[in-house]
């Protein structure tokens, strides 16, 4: 479980003071697939980076498993993000000078229990592309090799930050399909960041943000199949 109790984040940039986060609390239990709404500049992004350690809080507390986050150091949060921590972005960052196949291999050379590769290759429909190079692929087939890549390590979280911002509709879904069936089979635990609500209807938990609070948090009563949810 992840447990933030009253975090806020303050940038000061050229003597301009940014509030990105205002007293924020909330948890997310093992399991659970939870989208974070909200609109640009809300504090999604600002969320993100503290409870995975790439950016610092200036107040409050993040305990992950028991674990104060905000302690740890440099090094123990290194350790911790490598191998905990999994994460697909809007682009998808794949090492163009290695094939699908090597760059899954590279997600699982970092875990300690990592996931049979050629497994994750049938999961995600990419057993037949497998000697190809990033750049022979479409936008959709990346960003699957991007989730299979996060998911090698077995990490006990992943983070995505408008996972199919770049996407059709079709390949939208295909994707965010493959994440419900993961949440589902492994129970990972999957932090979904974005813009879209139709998202929000696949998840069990919905935490909304504006200007750096959190304006609702719910729990879905059904969730939705993936293939299912409206798009806008
Ligand atoms: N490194 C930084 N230095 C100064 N201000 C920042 C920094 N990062 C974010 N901010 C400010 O913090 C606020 C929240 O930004 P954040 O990127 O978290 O929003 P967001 O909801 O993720 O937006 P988007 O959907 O556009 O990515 C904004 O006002 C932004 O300008």
């Amino acid at each position: 479980m992840i447990k933030l109790t009253d975090v806020t984040k303050t940038y000061e940039a050229g003597g301009v003071r940014t509030e990105a986060l205002k007293g924020v609390s909330l948890e997310i239990e093992d399991g659970e697939l939870a989208v974070i709404l909200g609109p640009s500049g809300s504090g999604k992004s600002t969320l993100l980076n503290v409870i995975s350690g790439l950016d610092t809080v200036t107040s409050g507390s993040i305990i992950y498993n028991g674990n104060e986050l905000t302690e740890f150091s440099d090094t123990e949060m290194t350790r911790f993000r490598r191998e905990q921590l999994g994460f697909i972005f809007q682009q998808y960052n794949l090492f163009p000078n290695l094939t699908v196949l090597e760059n899954i291999q590279i997600g699982a050379e970092i875990g300690n229990e990592p996931l049979n590769v050629e497994e994750l290759l049938k999961r995600v429909g990419l057993y037949d592309l497998r000697n190809k190079y990033p750049w022979q692929l479409s936008g959709g087939e990346q960003q699957r090799v991007s989730i299979a890549r996060s998911l090698a390590k077995n990490p006990e979280i992943i983070f995505c930050d408008e996972p199919t911002g770049s996407l059709d509709e079709e390949n939208s879904k295909q994707i965010l399909a493959i994440l419900q069936e993961l949440n589902e089979e492994f129970g990972t635990m999957i932090i979904v960041i974005t813009h879209n609500t139709g998202i929000a209807e696949m998840a069990h938990k919905v935490i909304r943000m504006n200007s750096g609070q959190i304006i609702s948090n719910t729990v879905n009563p059904v969730r939705k199949r993936a293939r299912d949810i409206s798009w806008s």
